[in-house]
């Protein structure tokens, strides 16, 4: 196994989960940390022992673990099981839970009900939320209610309907101006982090620059505090379709399992599998 790369995030820590306050103490430092997404039990704790500080339980499972085509239609119900999955297989991240589309809109005391289940049933220590000033009132009656939350602005795929695709956001003085104004907003009202995706570069170290809370970024350049991606982008599991311009693959892990399965396929046809050594006498 290869060792983890820690960084000073972990530094001289005893093993404990991270908190906020790491967060905010890295970025005071100046420390770039990364946030991974994880589903389940099995790849959390891949993602915990490989030091990964935060791991975000997102409402992209609609894509790449229920197969929707957006993140509109999965429900709380469908995401709180992930969630009690990667907290049973990490015992040093954070675990962030998405909240889904039309969850948490409607006004605070259902973003508050929603976020306690997360919370009270799945076992997160913080929830993530789309939107920009308009739902800082959300945003401040769950920190007052001692939740933790991660904002997010840019590309929220949850208005995917509102915006009609996939599209840059930010790009343009007044735009630029208003996912200032936003990022702000979000801060002021007690969020821990903002998450900012497919935005210009410029425009996201601006925003990071303005903030004192950490940003995360995702398709928003170098100057972000931090960096997310997709774990099946990251790792090159692809459901078919060209990437985004942002995602790297650091492995090809989908050759890898189609591989093993064929091999696997191929042994169980010629009888070589199960050999001598895993018979039972
Ligand atoms: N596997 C996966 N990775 C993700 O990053 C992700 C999901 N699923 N599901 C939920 C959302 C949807 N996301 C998306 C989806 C599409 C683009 C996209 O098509 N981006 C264009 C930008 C087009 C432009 O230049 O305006 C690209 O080519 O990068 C970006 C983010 C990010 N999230
Ligand atoms: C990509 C991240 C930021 C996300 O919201 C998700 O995975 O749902
Ligand atoms: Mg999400």
């Amino acid at each position: 196994m290869a060792a983890p790369s820690t960084t000073a995030l972990y530094g001289g820590v005893a093993n404990r989960r991270i908190t906020i306050r790491d967060l905010q103490l890295a970025k005071d430092r100046g420390e770039r940390w990364p946030m991974l997404t994880a589903y389940d039990y099995s790849t959390a704790r891949v993602f915990d022992e490989a030091g990964v500080p935060v791991l975000l339980v997102g409402d992209s499972a609609a894509n790449v673990v229920y197969g929707y085509d957006t993140t509109v239609p999965v429900t709380i119900d469908e995401l709180l099981p992930l969630v009690r999955g990667v907290v049973r297989g990490t015992s040093r991240a954070l675990v962030v839970a998405d909240l889904p589309f039309g969850s948490y809109q409607a006004s605070p005391q259902q973003a508050l009900e929603s976020a306690a289940r997360f919370l009270k049933e799945g076992g997160a220590q913080a929830v993530k939320l789309e939107g920009g000033a308009r739902v800082a009132p959300q945003v401040e009656a769950l920190v007052g209610a001692g939740i933790p939350v991660m904002a997010h602005i840019g590309l929220t795929p949850q208005s995917v309907n509102a915006f009609g695709g996939y599209r840059v956001q930010g790009r343009g003085d007044e735009a630029a101006h208003r996912l200032l104004q936003d990022a702000k907003a979000l801060q002021q009202a007690g969020a821990f982090a903002v998450v900012m995706e497919v935005v210009p570069s410029e425009v996201a170290t601006e925003v990071t620059r303005a903030l004192h809370v950490p940003t995360v970024g995702i398709g928003a350049g170098p100057g972000c505090d931090a960096q997310v991606l997709v774990w099946q982008d990251m790792a090159g599991l692809r459901g078919g379709g060209k990437p985004a311009k942002f995602v790297k693959e650091f492995a090809a892990v989908g050759d890898v399992l189609r591989d093993a399965a064929t091999r696997f396929g191929d042994e169980v046809r010629s009888g070589a599998y199960p050999a001598p050594e895993h018979e039972y006498s």
